[in-house]
């Protein structure tokens, strides 16, 4: 059924819906005070935000082994050495504190001896020496960690960071074009690298815990045995307090970053340069400040509420830390009393157990945090992997730097999740030298033709052979280089004129002179770049310093300067021109058509003003997929078809019209 019924004056189509009230009298810009994060949606860069706060003991821990094998084959790729430096290091930092422990312990006994304090103190020297040689030691093994890992660190980042683009900005274009994609490919950009960088000092801390831990119930044992179930006794509550005070922690971050989100969209609003002179003529700056500073004072409250609870937490874990802590105590006496431990190692017992503490409260912190953290790295490997599936195809054919024909052939392509083709069965032969246009209603398929052409997309069925070569055998970036496109929207590269019309070429530095200044010619870009302050080297944006501003008309003619300099043997140009007034269009077009810089270059070009187009040799008319009519221009007239209604349609509209009578004041 029409989406619209005939309205009820004049036959004007209206559109059919329930009859609608009159809007509420208040409305507020964000949400309700009691309200302001439930109803915010899970934005695809912030899924992972709190997992640790939802996570069980169990996953937690289940989860490190992978993670530390992860890290550590990142490592291992980026430098062996350092990689390996931070693991050695590490282990024998762990070993000298547990040799310090140790050694302390026997200091303790000479200075628990029988006899004159001053033989006691004499006796225990060496032991003393020991102890300051393996704390100094251990200082020294923990600076070349860091050292290690500042060498390390940075190195891994730069190659996920590096291998993430790589693969990522080569993927197929249909696959960009999936909105799933977008989400997971800036989430991975946005977190998974930063976090990249965060976890490797995060795994490290918590292998160091870890080892320090393990050292604590090395010397217990070495002391007595039986002090390794108190140091259970003694770590359980203190663990218990960390695992709750953590995940207290992330759950908290979690509505923290929900607040933080609603007032960005307040900030982004107010300094968005785009959005700048509306704001100002319509004064809404008030309103949204108003609305900001709403969000930021619950902010406030927000973060005062979490500074109370945090501390409230920590009481209550150091109290139950405590009565933990208590209770081994009593139980050493216990063992003091009966004799089982000479006094020196039950001191020692003390200093390891208090150690052993705080290496388990640092364990589950970093625990959680590396938990968290995996999660945004393995989705950034996740999406490298991805993106290898998405590669396009590298047949062993390089494609010709020059082609004598190009033939489509019965070609059909829909875009996912669409019902019906955007190509439906076009075939048509491109020969060297020719100038063809594409032309048709908004939707037709000129745009889709000319990216199948491209070799941007594959066609789900039929053909494009070059000079009878599938382009499914050939590399496709080998393709992509002998196809110069010029699409609707053209990039605006920020970097200078110069670099901006050579960067279809592969570079942003190297040029060739005369044949920059011929494509600047031939797309009528060298009037833009004359009036430059500094001509080609004046940078083209405004967020830079001295920095210029061009109008859309004369970015598209930068545009098509950057497709002439490319000078492939197939130049395709989509309405680059649409953000410019018909004489300068096709000026532009008019420039293309009558200043090729090669000869044999297959031209097409893609416009609705149908005047820009009546010199091509052969005009191709869209309709729903399919080519209805194809022609020269008197050709197309002269079969009086679509094309010809099109065009006199156009032409009445540039024709002046008869003046109007003068009404008598
Ligand atoms: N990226 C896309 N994803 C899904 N559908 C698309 C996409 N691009 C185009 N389409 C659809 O494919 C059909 C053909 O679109 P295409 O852009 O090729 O037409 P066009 O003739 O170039 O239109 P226009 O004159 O408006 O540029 C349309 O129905 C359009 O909605």
């Amino acid at each position: 059924m029409s989406e619209f019924a005939e309205g009820a004056s004049q036959g004007v189509p209206g559109p059919r819906h329930a009859p609608l009230p009159p809007p509420p009298a208040e409305v507020t810009a964000g949400p309700a005070d009691d309200n302001l994060t439930d109803e915010l949606e899970e934005t695809y860069w912030s899924v992972h935000d709190g997992a640790a706060a939802s996570a069980t003991v169990r996953q937690v821990l289940a989860g490190l082994p992978r993670i530390t094998g992860l890290i550590g084959r990142l490592a291992w790729r980026a430098d062996r050495r350092a990689a390996l430096c931070v693991l050695l290091c590490q282990l024998a930092s762990a070993a000298m504190s547990a040799l310090g422990l140790i050694a302390g312990v026997t200091v303790l006994q000479h200075l628990f001896a029988a006899g004159p304090t001053a033989d006691r103190v004499r006796a225990a020297l060496p032991q003393i020496l020991l102890v300051v040689g393996l704390l100094s030691a251990r200082a020294v093994l923990e600076a070349a960690v860091a050292v290690a890992q500042a060498r390390v660190t940075p190195k891994i980042r730069t190659a996920l960071e590096c291998e993430f683009l790589e693969l990522t900005a080569h993927v197929r274009l249909e696959a960009v074009e999936d909105p799933d994609w977008h989400d997971e490919v800036h989430r991975a950009n946005d977190r998974g690298l930063f976090y990249a960088r965060q976890i490797v000092g995060q795994v490290v801390s918590l292998a160091a815990a870890a080892l320090a831990l393990a050292g604590t119930a090395g010397v217990l044992s070495v002391l007595h045995p039986a002090l390794l179930p108190l140091l259970l006794l003694s770590v359980l509550p203190v663990g218990v307090a960390a695992v709750r005070s953590a995940r207290d922690r992330f759950g908290s971050f979690k509505r923290w970053n929900a607040l933080q989100r609603r007032v960005r969209v307040f900030s982004w609003l107010l300094l968005d340069v785009d959005a700048a002179a509306e704001l100002r003529s319509d004064t809404a700056q008030d309103a949204l400040l108003a609305e900001h500073r709403r969000l930021t004072v619950k902010i406030a409250e927000e973060d005062t509420r979490l500074g109370v609870h945090a501390a409230l937490l920590n009481l209550a874990g150091r109290a139950v830390g405590g009565l933990g802590t208590g209770i081994t105590y009593a139980a050493l006496a216990g063992m003091l009393i009966a004799g089982w431990l000479p006094l020196a190692s039950g001191a020692g017992a003390v200093l390891a157990i208090q150690a052993g503490q705080a290496a388990l409260t640092r364990l589950v912190d970093v625990a959680h945090l590396v938990y968290e953290q995996a999660l945004w790295v393995s989705d950034l490997l996740a999406v490298q992997e991805r993106s290898r599936g998405l590669l396009p195809a590298r047949g062993e054919i390089q494609a010709p730097a020059a082609v004598g024909t190009i033939t489509l052939d019965d070609v059909h392509f829909r875009y996912a999740g669409k019902d019906t083709p955007a190509l439906d069965g076009i075939s048509m032969t491109l020969t060297a030298g020719q100038k063809v246009a594409f032309v048709g209603l908004n939707g037709s398929g000129k745009s889709t033709c000319a990216k199948v052409l491209a070799g941007l997309y594959e066609p789900g069925r039929g053909t494009v052979r070059w000079d009878g070569v599938d382009v499914r055998d050939m590399d496709a970036a080998s393709l992509h280089r002998q196809v110069a496109c010029v699409l609707q929207e053209p990039v605006r590269y920020p970097f200078s004129a110069l670099s901006n019309i050579i960067a279809g070429t592969g570079t942003l530095t190297t040029a060739d002179p005369d044949r920059v200044l011929a494509a600047a010619r031939a797309a009528g870009a060298d009037g833009v770049v004359a009036e430059l302050p500094h001509t080609w080297t004046t940078l083209l944006s405004k967020r830079f310093k001295g920095g210029q501003q061009l109008s859309g008309g004369q970015w598209a003619k930068i545009a098509v300067a950057r497709g002439q300099y490319q000078n492939a043997p197939l130049l395709l140009l989509d309405e680059p021109t649409a953000s410019m007034d018909p004489p300068a269009e096709h000026a532009v077009y008019e420039a293309v058509l009558r200043g090729r810089l090669r000869e044999d270059q297959i031209t097409v070009l893609i416009s609705h003003r149908l005047a820009s187009v009546v010199d091509c040799d052969t005009i191709y008319v869209f309709d729903r997929g399919r080519i209805t009519e194809s022609g020269s221009h008197d050709a197309l007239m002269a079969r009086r078809g679509v094309y010809a209604d099109m065009f006199t349609l156009q032409a009445d509209g540039y024709r002046p019209r008869s003046p109007r009578t003068k009404a008598v004041p």
